[in-house]
Protein backbone atom coordinates (compact mmCIF):
# COMPACT_ATOMS: atom_id res chain seq x y z
CA UNK A 1 0.00 0.00 0.00
CA UNK A 2 1.50 3.54 -1.11
CA UNK A 3 1.85 5.73 1.67
CA UNK A 4 0.39 9.04 1.54
CA UNK A 5 3.65 10.83 1.44
CA UNK A 6 4.64 9.40 -1.36
CA UNK A 7 1.54 9.64 -3.36
CA UNK A 8 1.78 13.34 -2.76
CA UNK A 9 5.43 12.88 -4.13
CA UNK A 10 4.92 11.91 -7.18
CA UNK A 11 1.56 12.81 -7.79
CA UNK A 12 1.92 15.11 -11.36
CA UNK A 13 5.45 14.24 -11.32
CA UNK A 14 6.25 12.42 -14.29
CA UNK A 15 9.12 10.04 -15.00
CA UNK A 16 11.50 8.36 -17.82
CA UNK A 17 12.39 4.55 -17.08
CA UNK A 18 15.01 3.30 -19.36
CA UNK A 19 15.05 -0.28 -19.52
CA UNK A 20 11.30 -0.35 -18.45
CA UNK A 21 9.44 -3.12 -20.04
CA UNK A 22 10.79 -5.83 -18.03
CA UNK A 23 12.97 -7.13 -14.91
CA UNK A 24 13.61 -4.11 -12.36
CA UNK A 25 12.35 -1.68 -14.87
CA UNK A 26 9.13 -3.09 -14.93
CA UNK A 27 8.59 -3.00 -10.98
CA UNK A 28 10.19 0.56 -10.62
CA UNK A 29 7.07 1.96 -13.76
CA UNK A 30 4.46 -0.25 -11.39
CA UNK A 31 5.69 1.56 -8.30
CA UNK A 32 5.64 4.73 -9.75
CA UNK A 33 1.96 4.56 -11.63
CA UNK A 34 1.26 3.40 -8.52
CA UNK A 35 2.28 6.47 -6.96
CA UNK A 36 0.29 8.18 -9.60
CA UNK A 37 2.99 9.34 -11.49
CA UNK A 38 3.12 9.45 -15.30
CA UNK A 39 5.28 7.54 -16.58
CA UNK A 40 7.47 7.15 -19.88
CA UNK A 41 8.77 3.34 -20.66
CA UNK A 42 12.04 3.81 -22.58
CA UNK A 43 12.81 -0.23 -24.09
CA UNK A 44 14.37 -2.07 -26.64
CA UNK A 45 11.71 -4.95 -26.69
CA UNK A 46 8.86 -3.86 -28.75
CA UNK A 47 6.86 -6.84 -27.48
CA UNK A 48 7.17 -6.45 -23.57
CA UNK A 49 6.70 -2.98 -24.09
CA UNK A 50 3.40 -2.79 -26.02
CA UNK A 51 2.69 -5.71 -23.33
CA UNK A 52 3.92 -3.29 -20.43
CA UNK A 53 2.13 -0.65 -21.74
CA UNK A 54 -1.29 -2.59 -22.12
CA UNK A 55 -1.06 -3.73 -18.30
CA UNK A 56 -0.41 -0.08 -17.35
CA UNK A 57 -3.17 0.63 -19.27
CA UNK A 58 -5.67 -1.93 -17.71
CA UNK A 59 -4.71 -0.73 -14.16
CA UNK A 60 -4.41 3.06 -14.15
CA UNK A 61 -5.66 4.37 -17.17
CA UNK A 62 -4.24 5.15 -20.86
CA UNK A 63 -2.92 8.71 -19.70
CA UNK A 64 -0.59 7.20 -17.30
CA UNK A 65 1.92 5.90 -19.19
CA UNK A 66 3.35 5.72 -22.98
CA UNK A 67 5.90 3.17 -24.14
CA UNK A 68 8.72 4.45 -26.28
CA UNK A 69 10.51 1.76 -28.78
CA UNK A 70 13.98 2.58 -28.23
CA UNK A 71 17.98 1.82 -28.02
CA UNK A 72 19.18 3.53 -25.80
CA UNK A 73 22.85 3.52 -27.35
CA UNK A 74 21.34 4.82 -30.18
CA UNK A 75 21.59 8.80 -29.11
CA UNK A 76 19.53 10.22 -31.43
CA UNK A 77 17.08 7.90 -30.66
CA UNK A 78 17.30 8.60 -26.78
CA UNK A 79 17.06 12.20 -27.37
CA UNK A 80 13.85 11.75 -29.21
CA UNK A 81 12.49 9.86 -26.63
CA UNK A 82 13.07 11.79 -24.26
CA UNK A 83 11.65 14.79 -26.22
CA UNK A 84 8.47 12.50 -27.15
CA UNK A 85 8.00 12.29 -23.40
CA UNK A 86 7.78 15.96 -22.24
CA UNK A 87 5.61 16.91 -25.80
CA UNK A 88 3.48 14.04 -23.85
CA UNK A 89 3.18 15.21 -20.56
CA UNK A 90 4.34 18.68 -20.96
CA UNK A 91 7.47 18.96 -18.37
CA UNK A 92 9.97 15.83 -16.74
CA UNK A 93 11.09 15.32 -13.42
CA UNK A 94 12.40 12.08 -13.00
CA UNK A 95 14.74 10.14 -14.49
CA UNK A 96 16.19 6.47 -14.26
CA UNK A 97 18.60 5.34 -16.21
CA UNK A 98 18.49 1.39 -15.88
CA UNK A 99 18.72 -0.22 -19.20
CA UNK A 100 21.68 -2.79 -18.93
CA UNK A 101 22.85 -5.84 -20.33
CA UNK A 102 25.73 -8.65 -19.82
CA UNK A 103 27.79 -9.04 -22.92
CA UNK A 104 31.53 -10.32 -22.58
CA UNK A 105 31.71 -10.99 -26.05
CA UNK A 106 30.56 -7.81 -27.45
CA UNK A 107 32.04 -6.28 -24.90
CA UNK A 108 31.77 -2.87 -26.61
CA UNK A 109 28.28 -3.45 -26.83
CA UNK A 110 28.37 -3.29 -22.83
CA UNK A 111 30.29 -0.14 -22.53
CA UNK A 112 27.75 1.47 -24.97
CA UNK A 113 24.31 0.22 -23.43
CA UNK A 114 25.54 0.36 -19.49
CA UNK A 115 28.05 2.95 -19.53
CA UNK A 116 28.07 5.42 -22.46
CA UNK A 117 23.73 5.80 -22.77
CA UNK A 118 23.71 6.15 -18.53
CA UNK A 119 25.79 9.19 -19.28
CA UNK A 120 23.64 10.73 -21.93
CA UNK A 121 20.62 9.78 -20.51
CA UNK A 122 21.68 12.26 -17.63
CA UNK A 123 22.65 14.79 -19.74
CA UNK A 124 19.11 14.41 -21.13
CA UNK A 125 17.51 14.50 -17.96
CA UNK A 126 19.69 17.91 -16.85
CA UNK A 127 18.50 19.16 -20.40
CA UNK A 128 14.79 18.96 -19.89
CA UNK A 129 14.73 19.20 -15.49
CA UNK A 130 18.12 21.50 -14.40
CA UNK A 131 17.83 25.25 -13.57
CA UNK A 132 21.54 25.89 -16.03
CA UNK A 133 18.42 24.90 -18.76
CA UNK A 134 15.87 27.14 -17.40
CA UNK A 135 14.13 24.20 -15.86
CA UNK A 136 12.34 23.24 -12.46
CA UNK A 137 14.49 20.49 -11.15
CA UNK A 138 14.23 16.78 -10.59
CA UNK A 139 15.78 13.71 -9.93
CA UNK A 140 18.37 11.45 -11.77
CA UNK A 141 18.85 7.89 -10.64
CA UNK A 142 21.58 5.78 -12.57
CA UNK A 143 21.48 1.93 -12.04
CA UNK A 144 24.38 0.01 -11.39
CA UNK A 145 25.57 -2.72 -9.47
CA UNK A 146 27.03 -4.38 -6.65
CA UNK A 147 29.53 -5.40 -9.23
CA UNK A 148 31.42 -1.88 -8.69
CA UNK A 149 32.17 -2.81 -4.68
CA UNK A 150 33.45 -6.09 -6.23
CA UNK A 151 35.79 -7.56 -9.02
CA UNK A 152 34.15 -11.04 -10.86
CA UNK A 153 36.32 -13.07 -12.98
CA UNK A 154 32.91 -13.80 -14.81
CA UNK A 155 32.49 -10.92 -16.06
CA UNK A 156 35.32 -8.16 -16.12
CA UNK A 157 33.57 -5.29 -18.65
CA UNK A 158 30.43 -5.34 -16.83
CA UNK A 159 31.86 -4.77 -13.77
CA UNK A 160 33.78 -1.78 -15.49
CA UNK A 161 30.85 -0.59 -16.61
CA UNK A 162 29.26 -0.68 -13.10
CA UNK A 163 31.90 1.23 -11.61
CA UNK A 164 31.77 4.02 -14.31
CA UNK A 165 28.17 4.42 -13.37
CA UNK A 166 28.83 4.68 -9.93
CA UNK A 167 32.08 7.47 -10.16
CA UNK A 168 29.88 9.35 -12.98
CA UNK A 169 27.04 9.88 -10.95
CA UNK A 170 28.75 10.72 -8.08
CA UNK A 171 31.19 13.42 -10.21
CA UNK A 172 27.63 14.45 -11.22
CA UNK A 173 26.16 14.72 -8.22
CA UNK A 174 29.02 17.35 -7.22
CA UNK A 175 28.89 19.32 -10.71
CA UNK A 176 25.11 19.72 -9.87
CA UNK A 177 25.85 21.26 -6.43
CA UNK A 178 28.21 23.62 -7.67
CA UNK A 179 25.88 24.36 -10.87
CA UNK A 180 22.69 24.72 -8.59
CA UNK A 181 21.27 22.50 -11.34
CA UNK A 182 18.67 21.49 -8.68
CA UNK A 183 18.83 17.98 -9.84
CA UNK A 184 19.44 15.50 -7.10
CA UNK A 185 21.12 12.37 -8.77
CA UNK A 186 21.87 9.03 -6.83
CA UNK A 187 23.22 5.43 -7.59
CA UNK A 188 21.53 1.98 -6.85
CA UNK A 189 23.25 -0.78 -6.30
CA UNK A 190 21.55 -4.38 -6.46
CA UNK A 191 23.29 -7.43 -5.47
CA UNK A 192 21.92 -10.43 -8.00
CA UNK A 193 18.22 -10.10 -8.95
CA UNK A 194 15.93 -12.47 -9.78
CA UNK A 195 15.22 -10.66 -13.45
CA UNK A 196 15.57 -12.20 -17.26
CA UNK A 197 19.12 -10.57 -17.16
CA UNK A 198 20.60 -13.56 -15.27
CA UNK A 199 19.61 -16.18 -17.49
CA UNK A 200 21.76 -14.37 -19.94
CA UNK A 201 24.49 -16.12 -18.45
CA UNK A 202 23.66 -19.49 -19.52
CA UNK A 203 24.32 -18.55 -22.83
CA UNK A 204 27.94 -18.37 -24.70
CA UNK A 205 27.56 -15.04 -26.63
CA UNK A 206 26.61 -12.89 -23.34
CA UNK A 207 29.76 -14.22 -21.27
CA UNK A 208 32.24 -14.77 -24.56
CA UNK A 209 35.48 -16.22 -23.23
CA UNK A 210 33.83 -16.64 -19.48
CA UNK A 211 31.73 -18.56 -19.96
CA UNK A 212 33.43 -21.56 -18.77
CA UNK A 213 32.81 -19.43 -15.07
CA UNK A 214 29.15 -19.79 -15.48
CA UNK A 215 29.54 -22.43 -12.81
CA UNK A 216 31.10 -19.95 -10.61
CA UNK A 217 28.16 -17.43 -11.34
CA UNK A 218 25.88 -19.64 -10.26
CA UNK A 219 27.30 -20.84 -7.13
CA UNK A 220 27.27 -16.52 -6.54
CA UNK A 221 23.94 -16.22 -6.82
CA UNK A 222 23.00 -19.37 -4.44
CA UNK A 223 26.06 -17.55 -2.16
CA UNK A 224 24.30 -14.87 -1.93
CA UNK A 225 20.97 -15.73 -2.83
CA UNK A 226 18.18 -13.60 -5.30
CA UNK A 227 16.52 -10.12 -4.46
CA UNK A 228 13.04 -9.94 -5.66
CA UNK A 229 12.62 -6.30 -8.28
CA UNK A 230 9.96 -5.04 -6.19
CA UNK A 231 12.46 -4.90 -3.20
CA UNK A 232 14.57 -2.78 -5.75
CA UNK A 233 11.73 -0.77 -6.70
CA UNK A 234 11.34 0.43 -2.82
CA UNK A 235 15.02 1.29 -2.57
CA UNK A 236 14.26 3.70 -5.47
CA UNK A 237 11.05 5.22 -4.64
CA UNK A 238 13.30 6.28 -1.52
CA UNK A 239 16.12 7.75 -3.24
CA UNK A 240 13.15 9.51 -5.68
CA UNK A 241 10.93 10.98 -2.29
CA UNK A 242 14.29 11.60 -0.08
CA UNK A 243 15.10 15.19 -0.81
CA UNK A 244 18.20 14.43 1.54
CA UNK A 245 19.65 11.96 -0.78
CA UNK A 246 22.18 13.38 -3.26
CA UNK A 247 25.13 11.54 -4.04
CA UNK A 248 24.36 8.36 -2.20
CA UNK A 249 25.16 4.46 -3.70
CA UNK A 250 21.90 2.91 -2.35
CA UNK A 251 23.25 -0.88 -1.97
CA UNK A 252 20.68 -3.69 -1.83
CA UNK A 253 21.99 -7.23 -0.83
CA UNK A 254 20.18 -10.33 1.36
CA UNK A 255 22.39 -9.94 3.98
CA UNK A 256 21.84 -6.20 4.66
CA UNK A 257 19.03 -4.78 2.81
CA UNK A 258 18.31 -1.18 1.64
CA UNK A 259 22.12 0.76 3.11
CA UNK A 260 24.51 3.17 1.59
CA UNK A 261 28.44 2.73 0.43
CA UNK A 262 30.01 4.76 3.33
CA UNK A 263 32.82 6.78 1.55
CA UNK A 264 35.76 8.10 3.32
CA UNK A 265 35.73 11.41 3.11
CA UNK A 266 37.98 13.55 1.24
CA UNK A 267 41.29 14.78 3.20
CA UNK A 268 41.12 18.44 3.23
N1 LIG B 1 19.41 -8.66 -12.38
C1 LIG B 1 20.43 -8.44 -11.57
O1 LIG B 1 20.93 -9.34 -10.87
C2 LIG B 1 21.02 -7.07 -11.48
C3 LIG B 1 20.77 -6.09 -12.45
N2 LIG B 1 21.38 -4.87 -12.31
C4 LIG B 1 21.18 -3.83 -13.31
O2 LIG B 1 19.81 -3.45 -13.31
C5 LIG B 1 19.43 -2.96 -14.59
C6 LIG B 1 18.20 -3.70 -15.07
O3 LIG B 1 18.55 -5.07 -15.15
P1 LIG B 1 17.45 -6.23 -15.12
O4 LIG B 1 16.12 -5.67 -14.83
O5 LIG B 1 17.99 -7.31 -14.27
O6 LIG B 1 17.55 -6.68 -16.65
P2 LIG B 1 16.44 -7.26 -17.63
O7 LIG B 1 17.19 -7.83 -18.78
O8 LIG B 1 15.49 -8.10 -16.88
O9 LIG B 1 15.67 -5.93 -18.10
C7 LIG B 1 16.41 -4.95 -18.79
C8 LIG B 1 15.51 -4.24 -19.77
O10 LIG B 1 16.33 -3.34 -20.49
C9 LIG B 1 16.04 -3.46 -21.86
N3 LIG B 1 17.21 -3.12 -22.67
C10 LIG B 1 18.34 -3.84 -22.84
N4 LIG B 1 19.16 -3.22 -23.70
C11 LIG B 1 18.52 -2.08 -24.09
C12 LIG B 1 18.83 -1.03 -24.98
N5 LIG B 1 19.97 -1.02 -25.68
N6 LIG B 1 17.94 -0.01 -25.13
C13 LIG B 1 16.78 -0.02 -24.44
N7 LIG B 1 16.41 -0.99 -23.58
C14 LIG B 1 17.28 -2.01 -23.43
C15 LIG B 1 15.62 -4.91 -22.08
O11 LIG B 1 14.81 -5.03 -23.23
C16 LIG B 1 14.86 -5.19 -20.78
O12 LIG B 1 13.49 -4.91 -20.93
C17 LIG B 1 20.67 -3.19 -15.49
O13 LIG B 1 21.40 -1.98 -15.58
C18 LIG B 1 21.48 -4.22 -14.73
O14 LIG B 1 22.87 -4.14 -15.00
C19 LIG B 1 22.22 -4.56 -11.26
C20 LIG B 1 22.47 -5.50 -10.31
C21 LIG B 1 21.88 -6.80 -10.33
C1 LIG C 1 27.02 -12.21 -14.52
C2 LIG C 1 26.01 -11.90 -13.42
C3 LIG C 1 25.80 -10.41 -13.22
C4 LIG C 1 24.34 -10.13 -12.93
C5 LIG C 1 24.05 -8.70 -12.68
C6 LIG C 1 24.65 -8.18 -11.42
O1 LIG C 1 25.03 -7.06 -11.41
C7 LIG C 1 24.70 -9.05 -10.19
C8 LIG C 1 25.29 -8.32 -9.00
C9 LIG C 1 26.79 -8.56 -8.94
C10 LIG C 1 27.39 -8.99 -7.80
C11 LIG C 1 26.64 -9.20 -6.56
C12 LIG C 1 27.31 -9.38 -5.36
C13 LIG C 1 26.56 -9.41 -4.13
C14 LIG C 1 27.20 -9.18 -2.94
C15 LIG C 1 26.37 -8.85 -1.75
O2 LIG C 1 25.45 -9.88 -1.51
C16 LIG C 1 27.15 -8.48 -0.49
O3 LIG C 1 26.67 -9.18 0.62
C17 LIG C 1 28.66 -8.68 -0.49
C18 LIG C 1 29.28 -7.66 0.54
C19 LIG C 1 29.99 -6.52 -0.19
C20 LIG C 1 29.52 -5.13 0.27
O4 LIG C 1 28.43 -5.01 0.90
O5 LIG C 1 30.25 -4.13 -0.01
Amino acid sequence: MPSLGTIMALRGKVALVTGGAQGIGRAVVQELAHNHAQVAVVDLNASCGEQCKSELDSEFGADRSIFLQCDVSDADALTEAFQKTVDQFGHLDIVINNAGIINEKDWEKSIQVNLTSVIKGTYLGLEHMSKEYGKAGGSIINVASMAAFMHCPHHPVYTATKHGVVGFSRAMADASLLGDYGVRINVLCPAFVDTPLLRTVEHEDCLGKFFKYKDDIKKSMDHYGLLKPSLIAEGMMRLITDDSQHGAAMKITRSEGIHFHEYEPLSP
